[in-house]
């Protein structure tokens, strides 16, 4: 028989709530919960709403409580452990969750100031020091070389240091770069960490981490609704090994990892040389051998492929075997090469409505779209909480002037917007538009919303009947209007009888 006094009934119940709380995707209300029920009537309810992180320099009370509660536990289970290491399994699984929790908190905002160091001092050039290792490493020694552990789930010290280093930099990322607190963006938020650490983190450490560039993420969404920064988030978050005789990790982790290529700005040459490289000779003003971006991306990399929906099936099919055997040549070459890193695309074109039109290959998206991620139109966050107005108001008033400037220009912003749209006025151009407003505001004093065509105060029946448009003037404002009906670039295209670039020239 095996013991099983290890933990009293309320230590057995905290380190149960905590083993939840670990594996809890932290952009769901069910963080919070879990939180709730480990701490009972310790939890503290100010500022615990899961969609709202505390700055980056503090811990929230309930995160010291619980970090506080989960040492004094181990200490008590240790305390007590056999030696002859017979512990039943749920009781050592408890213990190995409940030191994971303490090693995570307790050196979460050590990580903090190692990334906003290496995004501002070094722009990620990676290989950095991490002066802290030799002390987590002693931590992990003295609360995980237990008699009878090493059978379980545990893993060596620098595999866990690599994922506690990778959470904090999802952290970073997927909660900073993306504004708004509404429920269609925490969904969103929740979506990303899906995609970087899959619904479960348990089997993501034990072997996921090194196979996540297997799999391709297909983003999808409205124009301006912050595609870019959604892969951006998911290619810096990738899991970098540390190397502890070095001291460091072993890759580049800023922007290094992410290399953009926007399908629908570039000629097919043009997107196979940057995709693939070249060989001297392969086109007219190749002069050179040229590596291209499948080839130069490491295996901790992403290559980000913008509108996706754009590209000729030519190049589909090149991108399919990237997919599917991870290899490609130079243009004009025969050599084959592997890609080693990860493939994210974005496109807010309707892919089934392409692929039934037979401009999207079938085979393609299936590749494409193992993992897909939404993103959520400014209107749908508006109508979820209208309050967010002044929030993402204040994000990007304070990104244009800063703290104090910014919050005065906030508060004009959001009354000018009241009184000029109103608070349904539709975003067509959603984030991206947004912003767009308040340059102009700052500027001008004042914005047209060209979507509709008319602008604050005028009406465009009344300026078309006094004839006051030019008539590129009127185009302009008929496409954009049409657009902001019909959603898509690509839509506006087919009913103005008109290719994508002029639609997209008029927008
Ligand atoms: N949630 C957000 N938080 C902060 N900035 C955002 C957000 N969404 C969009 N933006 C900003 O809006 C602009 C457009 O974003 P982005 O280019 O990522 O959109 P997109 O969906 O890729 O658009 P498109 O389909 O036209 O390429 C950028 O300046 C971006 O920083």
């Amino acid at each position: 028989m095996y013991m099983s006094s290890l933990f009293t009934a309320e230590e057995r119940r905290f380190a149960e709530a905590v083993a939840l709380i670990n594996t809890t995707n932290p952009f769901l209300p069910e963080r919070v919960e879990g939180e709730r029920a480990a701490l009972g009537a310790g939890f503290v309810a100010a500022g615990a709403e899961w969609n709202k992180l505390p700055p980056a320099e503090a811990s929230h009370p309930n995160h010291l409580r619980l970090t506080e509660r989960a040492a004094a536990v181990l200490e008590q289970v240790r305390a007590r452990w056999p030696r002859d290491g017979r512990v039943a399994k749920a009781e050592a699984t408890n213990y190995e969750e409940l030191a994971g929790f303490w090693l995570y908190q307790t050196y979460a905002l050590r990580f903090d100031a190692v990334i906003r160091t290496e995004l501002s001092e070094n722009g990620g050039a990676g290989g950095m020091r991490v002066e802290f290792y030799p002390a987590f490493k002693a931590d992990v020694d003295r609360l995980l070389t237990l008699p009878g552990l090493a059978l379980l789930d545990t893993q060596p010290a620098p595999h866990l240091f690599a994922c506690a280093f990778q959470i904090r930099r999802a952290f970073h990322h997927i909660f900073r770069s993306l504004a708004g607190g509404s429920a269609p963006m925490a969904r969103l938020r929740a979506a990303i960490w899906q995609s970087v650490f899959t619904h479960d983190l348990k089997r993501y450490r034990r072997v996921l981490h090194t196979s996540m560039g297997d799999f391709a993420t297909l983003i999808t969404g409205p124009s301006g609704t912050g595609k870019e920064l959604v892969a951006r988030a998911i290619a810096l978050s990738r899991y970098l090994p540390f190397d502890p005789r070095r001291g460091g990790f072993t890759d580049d982790f800023s922007t290094a990892a992410f290399f953009p290529l926007n399908l629908s700005a570039l000629s097919p040459t043009l997107i196979e040389s940057e995709l693939f490289g070249h060989r001297r000779g392969a086109f007219t003003g190749a002069l050179a051998d040229r590596e291209g971006w499948m080839e130069t991306c490491p295996a901790a990399g992403s290559v980000f492929l913008d509108e996706i929906g754009d590209v000729e099936t030519g190049i589909q099919v090149k991108l399919l075997r990237v997919l599917q055997s991870r290899t490609f040549q130079r243009l004009g070459d025969t050599e084959t090469r592997t890609f080693k890193g990860k493939i994210i695309a974005a496109t807010n074109r309707d892919l089934a409505a392409e692929i039934r039109a037979g401009r999207f290959r079938e085979d393609f998206y299936y590749r494409l779209c193992s993992d897909l991620i939404q993103t959520p139109s400014l209107r749908d966050q508006l109508d979820d909480s209208p309050d967010e107005l002044p929030v993402l108001v204040g994000y990007v008033s304070t990104r244009l002037l800063g703290a104090g400037e910014g919050s005065a220009f906030a508060r004009e912003t959001v009354d000018w917007i009241g009184k000029n749209l109103g608070a349904d006025y539709a975003w067509p151009g959603n984030f991206r538009e947004l912003e767009q407003c308040m340059r102009n505001l700052l500027v001008r004093g004042s914005y047209r919303p060209a979507a509709l065509g008319v602008g604050a105060g005028e009406d465009w029946n009344t300026l078309l009947a006094g004839g006051r448009l030019t008539a590129e003037e009127v185009l302009r404002r008929y496409t954009r209007q049409v657009h902001a009906q019909v959603g898509t670039v690509e839509e506006t295209a087919r009913r103005l009888d008109l290719d994508r670039r002029t639609v997209k020239a008029r927008l």
